[in-house]
């Protein structure tokens, strides 16, 4: 008799503390003959949340992650779970969006055709054309979406057609410089990631490079967070430093400075879409 494929698994969940959640998740996983690969868990203490991450091979095919999910249905409502389960497999549809400064989009693009991201870039948004040949080069559509403080909802409009039509799963601001509206953010709340040219919550807004410079730091850092409403404000993901001295000018911190936001912002996006990072406030879990 051949043996039936093993298909990997990540389930996720978070849900307020409660004895017998592990317990309840092995024995789901137990009883539909599942081998636990990795199991990652955090129990925050002080607000008395759970999250957990188990990545899992199942005995069944693909096409059982249904009857998986609807299985664990049950398991879940007891512990009013917020919970998801995919096959490892999937590949999570991202869309960058970039304005002038190309290094971070230029990583991505790399990072994704190199294999290293598992993910699928199905288009690139700009408001300028400065990257169309690089996006091109890679295959990859191109749509330039013009700004201006007057065209900004309609520009807005046309982004949100474009998400949907191609069912993208995660917006990557990649030193995209325009500030979205309120009612963009609530819509791609949890799944729009932007990437800050600072250390925060050190140096918010425009040019903090030059506040930095200012201020004589001796490290410079990038933040990637999730897109809110308030600027800069999101949930922290990943960060990354780079030592600096006094002899750097403004324009050298700003050149140091985009290694390490091309790093945290590739970190950010790996673990968004392994399924690590968990919401909670105005802060992330993020279980690796
Ligand atoms: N609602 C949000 N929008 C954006 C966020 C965010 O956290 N919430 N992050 C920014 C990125 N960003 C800093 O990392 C940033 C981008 C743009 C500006 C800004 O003042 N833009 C001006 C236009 C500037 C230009 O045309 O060159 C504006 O929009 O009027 C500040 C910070 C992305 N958006």
């Amino acid at each position: 008799m051949s043996t039936p494929p093993n298909t990997e698994h990540i389930l996720t969940l978070d849900c307020p503390e409660s004895p017998g959640i592990v317990h309840a998740v092995s024995r789901f996983l137990l009883d539909h003959g599942s081998d636990i690969i990795d199991n990652h868990q955090f129990g925050d203490r002080r607000d008395g949340h759970f999250f957990m991450r188990v990545h899992f091979a199942a005995s069944g095919g693909e096409n059982d992650t249904q009857a998986l999910r609807d299985d664990f249905t049950a398991v879940a409502a007891p512990f009013a779970m917020r919970w998801q389960l995919e096959p490892v497999s999937t590949r999570r549809r991202v869309l960058v969006m970039v304005s002038r400064y190309g290094h971070c989009l230029n990583d991505l693009l790399f990072r994704t055709r190199s294999g290293d991201l598992p993910i699928d870039v199905v288009a690139v948004v700009s408001n300028h054309r400065d990257h169309e040949e690089l996006v091109t080069w890679h295959g990859v559509p191109f749509f330039h979406v013009p700004v201006t403080a007057a065209t900004k909802p309609r520009a807005e409009t046309r982004l949100m057609e474009i998400v949907d039509s191609l069912d993208v799963d995660l917006v990557v601001l990649a030193r995209y410089m325009q500030v979205l509206s309120d009612d963009l953010c609530g819509r791609l709340a949890g799944r729009m990631i932007n990437i800050h040219h600072s250390f925060l919550p050190s140096f918010k807004g425009a040019k903090p490079y030059h506040q930095a410079h200012e201020r004589g730091v001796k490290l410079v850092g990038a933040t990637a967070h999730y897109v809110t409403a308030d600027l800069d404000e999101g949930p922290i993901i990943a960060q990354e430093v780079i030592a600096v001295d006094h002899s750097h000018t403004p324009d050298d911190l700003a050149a140091i400075g985009r290694d390490a936001e091309s790093a945290a912002l590739a970190r950010a996006v790996r673990w968004h879409c392994e399924d690590r990072v968990f919401v909670q406030g105005r802060r992330t879990v993020v279980l690796r």
